[in-house]
């Protein structure tokens, strides 16, 4: 199993109360499946992004990627592998995109997409090669001097998807990236953002609140419970969906059936 999330709770604490956002949670990825976290407002999907990103400490409980678990113990040999410069293994490992593009607004495009391999540390002739002929392949050249005012907001989330991909992320995190964008622009990435990161057998994990957009992209649907967020059901998305593209599984006859379904689990969910 490429992520393996074991028992994994989470309690937010402050001065005064004590918040449990997760409780319970078990469930693994395959290596190449993309699986989507839905569920009730406040249930805990973006804590437990963060805690796959590695950005939060989970209370309770273990992550694993490819059998490494986050925030064990270094080995001495492995200390000292990253030390002499020659361990790669977690740089670049996890890339991150949200709701937000930020994009450095006093940055060229160009310079924006290379930021990561810069940090880094990874910047070669090759790798800003690769990242240009991304950013070229989502049919953004031509735009690398361009400043981010300079571009609309589904550009923008396309140059915020080549600097995540530049890096080449095992597994990709995927906060809500499609929700501010319109209709059209938001249906034209998602399609884009699902043939690059299938052309590219990458792993992602989508949080959304678009049960529509949950079925289009994935192959399984982690449905949660509201907070604190248990995992209450998986749904494996049938073999002809999974297979389309976005824009067509939205007009196979199995989608609307499978949409109601889940549509009327939520609905449970929000009113007990
Ligand atoms: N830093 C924090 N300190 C205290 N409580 C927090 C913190 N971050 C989140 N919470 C609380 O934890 C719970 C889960 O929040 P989280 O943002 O993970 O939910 P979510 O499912 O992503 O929500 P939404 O769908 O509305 O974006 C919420 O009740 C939230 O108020």
């Amino acid at each position: 199993m490429f992520l393996v999330i074991d028992r994994l709770s989470h309690t937010y604490f402050t001065k005064t109360t004590a918040v449990t956002a997760l409780a319970e949670v078990s469930l693994s990825v395959e290596k190449g499946e993309f699986v989507s976290f839905l569920g009730p407002s406040g249930c805990g999907k973006t804590t437990l992004l963060s805690i796959i990103a590695g950005l939060i400490q989970p209370t309770e409980g273990k992550v694993f990627i490819e059998g490494e678990p986050l925030w064990a113990q270094e080995t001495s040999a492995k200390a000292a592998r990253r030390a002499a410069g020659s361990d790669l293994s977690t740089r670049g490992a996890v890339g991150y995109m949200l709701q937000q593009d930020y994009l450095f607004p006093w940055k060229t495009i160009e310079e924006n997409i290379l930021l990561g391999l810069k940090i880094t540390g990874t910047l070669t002739a090759e790798t800003k090669e690769r990242a240009l002929a991304l950013l070229a392949e989502i049919g953004l050249d031509g735009v690398e001097s361009y400043y981010p005012s300079q571009l609309s907001g589904g550009m923008r989330q396309r140059a915020a998807l080549v600097r995540t991909l530049a890096t080449d992320p095992k597994l990709l995190l995927l906060d809500e990236p499609f929700s501010a964008l319109d209709q059209q622009t938001k249906l034209k990435l998602e399609e884009l953002v699902w043939k690059t990161l299938k052309q590219y057998e990458k792993t992602a994990v989508l949080v959304t609140h678009d049960i529509e957009e949950a079925i289009a992209m994935s192959d399984r649907i982690f449905l949660f419970s509201r907070r604190p967020g248990r995992l209450v059901r998986t749904f494996i998305i049938p073999e002809e969906l999974r297979h389309c593209p976005p824009f067509a599984a939205r007009q196979h006859p199995t989608f609307s059936p499978l949409f109601q379904s889940i549509w009327k689990e939520m609905e449970a969910l929000e009113s007990v």
